[in-house]
């Protein structure tokens, strides 16, 4: 039988996501499609419903309704399987700090079922240019080698799609291009990833497509490239470009200049 006309299942589907705590709305009906090997980047304002999207498709919140899809596996209905698919990196990851890298990552692969010997163990570290460093202690790292073992510890075991909240924050320059690099690697290796970013310059230079969240709501969605050409007419987005419409201006002129708390 051919499969001619039948779309692909998307990596991760989500629709309608709502998700409260009490009376306050955090994500209000969102809904969006990330494909196979897609980098795709949710942008909004501090408050905006970005993390509480995530908790909800890693299933730490339950979503008030809306379901969430992964490889065509529904989160609330399957959870074992949809999170043998998922790896997470939370905001700001936090190990134990006593611990040495080679005790987490060993913890973390046998957490995760994956059987790993010293000599691999090493290998993988060596890949993440951590070698040196397995018997120090994860608050000896610094920033930008907690959040390699941090994206390692989230791949270890082989998921399909990558959820990384602010993989990014608080590094330097230097460190945040290197780990855009192994995001890029991640995605080359068949992976999707759905990351949440401040960065308007991370958002150009490593999402294939973004949506720009506020208030709980997905505002719009697509390329860096179509978001500007799609809304640099519009007079909100003028009146904050300072010559050639950013993604930047966009962002600005569609969530407002108010500064969020
Ligand atoms: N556990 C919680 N209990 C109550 N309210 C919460 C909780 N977590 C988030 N909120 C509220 O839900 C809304 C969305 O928060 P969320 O953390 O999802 O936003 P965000 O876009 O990730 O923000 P940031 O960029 O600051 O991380 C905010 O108003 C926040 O105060």
């Amino acid at each position: 039988m051919s499969d001619v006309g039948t779309p692909p299942i998307p990596m991760l589907d989500v629709k309608e996501l709502r998700v409260s705590y009490g009376a306050r709305v955090a994500v209000d009906g969102v809904s969006f499609r990330i494909e196979r090997g897609e980098i795709f980047g949710l942008l909004g304002p501090n408050g905006a419903g970005k993390t509480s999207t995530l908790s909800a498709i890693e299933g730490l919140v339950k979503p008030q309704s809306g379901r969430s899809l992964i490889d065509g596996i529904d989160t609330a209905q399957h959870p074992l399987e949809a999170k043998a698919l998922l790896g997470v990196q939370l905001q700001s990851s936090s190990f134990q700090p006593e611990l040495s890298i080679q005790q987490i990552a060993s913890l973390f692969a046998g957490l995760y079922g994956v059987r790993l010997t010293t000599a691999q163990l090493a290998d993988r570290l060596r890949d993440i240019g951590l070698e040196a460093e397995a018997g120090r202690r994860f608050k000896q790292l610094s920033g930008g080698q907690q959040q390699r073992l941090a994206l390692f510890i989230a791949s270890i075991h082989d998921p399909l799609l990558l959820l990384l909240d602010e993989p990014t924050a608080g590094l330097d320059p230097q460190s945040r291009r290197a780990l855009w690099q192994r995001i890029e690697q991640a995605r080359g290796a068949g992976r999707s990833i759905l990351l949440t970013t401040h960065s308007m310059e991370e958002a150009q230079a490593v999402c294939d497509r973004v949506a720009i969240v506020d208030h709980g709501t997905l505002l719009t969605t697509g390329t860096p490239a179509d978001l500007i050409a799609k809304h640099r007419d519009d007079p909100k987005v003028r009146a904050v470009a300072h010559g050639e419409v950013t993604l930047e201006d966009v962002f600005i002129g569609l969530t407002g200049s108010e500064i969020r708390d």
